[in-house]
């Protein structure tokens, strides 16, 4: 099971926690209407209560098993305003994805939680699980499900047709999908002129232990990438010589300390990235002081140079794996 952090969620004005046993109630009153459920593909109209207490059963073992993510929405007070969730799916073609779900109780339309909502579970799932993209789809007669899933970043990359089991019919819906390219395209204002394209020195280390494995940081939610994982390391800053950041980067990110004097010029990336390009020298380090501790809420790994391909990694960083599997 990926390791993803406490479960309990700000999402705007909301928050998102695992679904407990005791919602069954109020999720039952909320989603036994016909207004909600004929815009779910899978659900029964009228939906019986005791499917409400197998369901939060359900998700909560999807949960351990490391096969899904489901929250309830709430207010800050904890009024219960609807769920979402995301499933684990492996798909022949594209790989491993999450297949993102959602309602909102009818009391609660039209306030935006759906979108808070929906945006924070896509960074979130993007960030934290081993997925390579998002997908979700909603049924062309609702255009509001559409719109958010706009919202939170996705697009729409195909039709299809589904049943949908209240309404007893087949019906088209649009199939939209989030990866981690689109969150990061969104990020970066449209700007009538386009700008002119910027060229980005990023100094990066190898850090390599004594049983040859290489350290592996995991970009945190909420940064360009996220959940990708990287070698160590970042910007340079006007005035900095690429040795000078990657210590003073090494040191913010991970408490480390150490000379220039340890850094071995090994290699370097020059990569044309959709709104920048990255020129990123790559050192190998042998040689530090302290232990590395995650202080930007990233996630670290030891990796063996053999399984440095099971890391979904940036695609600048692509040609580095053989090199290092060969130098070690
Ligand atoms: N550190 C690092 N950055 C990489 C790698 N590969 C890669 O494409 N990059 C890109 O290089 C850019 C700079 O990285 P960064 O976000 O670590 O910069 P930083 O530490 O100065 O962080 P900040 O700008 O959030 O303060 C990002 O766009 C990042 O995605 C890598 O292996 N390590
Ligand atoms: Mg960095």
């Amino acid at each position: 099971m990926p390791d993803t952090g406490p479960l309990l969620l700000e999402a705007g004005p909301c928050l998102l926690r695992p679904l407990q046993p005791d919602d069954a109630t109020t999720l039952h009153h909320l989603v036994n209407d016909w207004e909600v459920v004929r815009m779910l593909s899978r659900l029964p109209f009228p939906y019986p209560r005791d499917l409400a207490d197998s369901w939060i059963a359900s998700t909560c073992q999807m949960q351990a098993e490391g096969e899904g993510y489901h929250f309830a929405i709430t207010a800050t007070d904890g009024t219960f305003l609807g769920c979402i969730g995301v499933r684990l799916h492996t798909l022949p073609q594209a790989g491993r994805i999450g297949l993102l779900g959602y309602w909102i109780g009818r009391p609660y339309w039209g306030q935006g939680i759906a979108t808070h909502a929906a945006t924070r579970i896509t960074r979130w799932a993007l960030a934290h699980l081993d997925i390579t993209a998002l997908r979700a789809t909603a049924a062309q007669d609702n255009p509001a499900s559409i719109k958010v899933l706009e919202h939170a970043g996705f697009r729409q990359c195909g039709t299809d047709r589904q049943m949908f089991t209240a309404r007893g019919t087949e019906l088209p819906v649009a199939v939209m999908e989030a990866n981690r390219s689109d969150l990061d395209m969104r990020s970066t204002p449209a700007t009538a002129q386009p700008a002119p394209r910027k060229l980005v020195l990023v100094s990066a280390a190898a850090l390599i232990d004594a049983q040859g494995h290489i350290l592996l940081a995991r970009r945190p939610e909420g940064k360009s990438m996220a959940g990708l994982w990287e070698f160590p390391g970042g910007k340079v800053e006007a005035g900095e010589t690429p040795e000078a950041a990657l210590v003073r980067e090494l040191h913010e990110e991970l408490g480390l300390d150490m000379s220039r004097a340890c850094l071995a010029p090994f290699t370097f990336a020059s990569h044309a990235y959709p709104t920048f390009d990255l020129l990123m020298p790559l050192y190998i380090c042998r040689r530090w002081q302290g232990t590395p501790t995650p202080r930007e809420g990233q996630k670290l790994a030891w990796v063996a140079p053999a399984d440095l391909r099971n890391y979904a990694m940036p695609e600048a960083d692509l040609p580095f794996i053989p090199l290092l599997e060969e130098l070690l």
